[in-house]
């Protein structure tokens, strides 16, 4: 792709409503997290997927557990969040939504309290910095971990989003797929939706979710991760479609992800075709920018020579993601404020 176009994508600026804190890591802080632990003997291929390469979802998940194992300090957490949000800023993003699994280290002393207010601080020092770039945070329950915890996360959650100004918006149910019911997790979900958290779920990632996807759409949540298996073409079925337009429920599609991941088979076999044609709510995201070597510039690109989308659609595109953001309107007014002020320099 030649310089020109990849110069629009960077600088068209976007949102990111999908990005786990672990998964965005980059090269450049995986080099620092390596040297800073040499004895784990951690290589760089066993925390990213480079260009081309496939792996199975169980492998993929994998890759998560090493880079965990590089991640246990506050400093450790400190470093990547804002490198994470840094990189992000540099590639034309104005909001991020990063999400994240407070977790607890034994050897380390790392509680799950101190893990949220660690990614707080990178955000608060960021601001300080005058970073261009609107970070929030989406406290994330791994699935594996079961009804407990899954309250104890949204207890957490609920503390942070009362005492961080705004900091805190929502909720995120990650973790992998093949793990776990949502039935288990519904009153936790249910407990976070009543207090005002907002809600993002992984949702029908692998086939065989379909019981499980229905149920957790009568919360109804606010935005649905993926959705690969919903639509009635790949095994879904049309009431589940029905849901998600009745509901008007967002969809965060990251199409690298879902191609390394092996659940799509290619590009143009992406999801995405289906609810855009449909004039489905849509945003891209990333999803792992680290873990899939790729970047939100990138994946519109790819959307774009993919499905054939003009500059004016891509524009668009980025545009509209504002409107489903976790943030409160006056965050959306600012947002679509700075479009307007970018728009003329990118179509003169
Ligand atoms: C395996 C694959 C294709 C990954 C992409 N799809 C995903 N599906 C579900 N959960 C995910 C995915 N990517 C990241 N996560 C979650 O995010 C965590 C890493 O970020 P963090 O530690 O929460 O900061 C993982 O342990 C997992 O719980
Ligand atoms: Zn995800």
């Amino acid at each position: 792709m030649d310089n020109e176009a990849d110069a629009f994508y960077r600088e068209l600026p976007k949102v990111e409503l999908h990005a786990h804190l672990n998964g965005s890591v980059s090269f450049q802080t995986i080099e620092k997290l390596i040297s800073r632990k040499p004895h784990l003997n951690i290589e760089h291929g066993m925390t990213a997927i480079g260009k081309g390469q496939l792996r199975t979802l169980d492998e993929c998940f994998q890759v998560f557990k090493v880079i965990h194992q590089l991640v246990d300090t506050e400093e450790d957490i400190l470093m990547v969040a804002t490198d994470v949000i840094k990189e992000f800023a540099a590639d034309g993003v104005k909001y991020l939504e990063l999400r994240s699994t407070p977790r607890e280290e034994e050897n380390t002393g790392l509680t799950k309290k101190r893990y949220v207010e660690t990614v707080i601080k990178a955000i608060q020092q960021c601001k300080s910095e005058e970073v261009d770039i609107d970070v929030r945070f989406l406290v994330a329950i791994d699935r594996r971990n079961g009804t407990e915890v899954a309250m104890e996360t949204v207890k957490l959650a609920e503390e942070f989003m009362l005492s961080t100004d705004g900091l805190v918006v929502g909720l995120d149910l990650s973790g992998d797929p093949k793990v776990g019911h949502g039935k288990d997790l519904l009153p936790a979900l249910q407990r976070a939706k009543n207090c005002g958290l907002k809600l993002s779920l992984h949702l029908s990632e692998i086939p065989s979710q379909l019981e499980e996807s229905d149920l957790l759409l009568n919360l109804p949540p606010d935005r649905i991760g993926h959705g690969t298996f919903l639509h009635p073409e790949v095994g879904g079925s049309q009431s589940l479609v029905d849901k998600m337009v009745q509901n008007n429920i967002p969809l965060e599609l990251c199409l690298t992800s879902n191609v390394k991941g092996q659940t799509v088979s290619c590009y143009s076999k992406h999801h995405f075709k289906y609810w855009y044609q449909m004039g489905h709510p849509s945003v891209i995201c990333t999803d792992d920018k680290g873990v899939f070597s790729t970047d939100l510039s990138q994946e519109y690109q790819l959307a774009a020579s993919t499905f054939g989308l003009s500059r004016e659609a891509v524009w668009k595109l980025s545009q509209q993601a504002i409107d489903y953001i976790f943030a409160p309107d006056t965050v959306k007014q600012q947002l679509k404020q700075k479009w307007i002020d970018i728009q003329p320099q990118m179509f003169k």
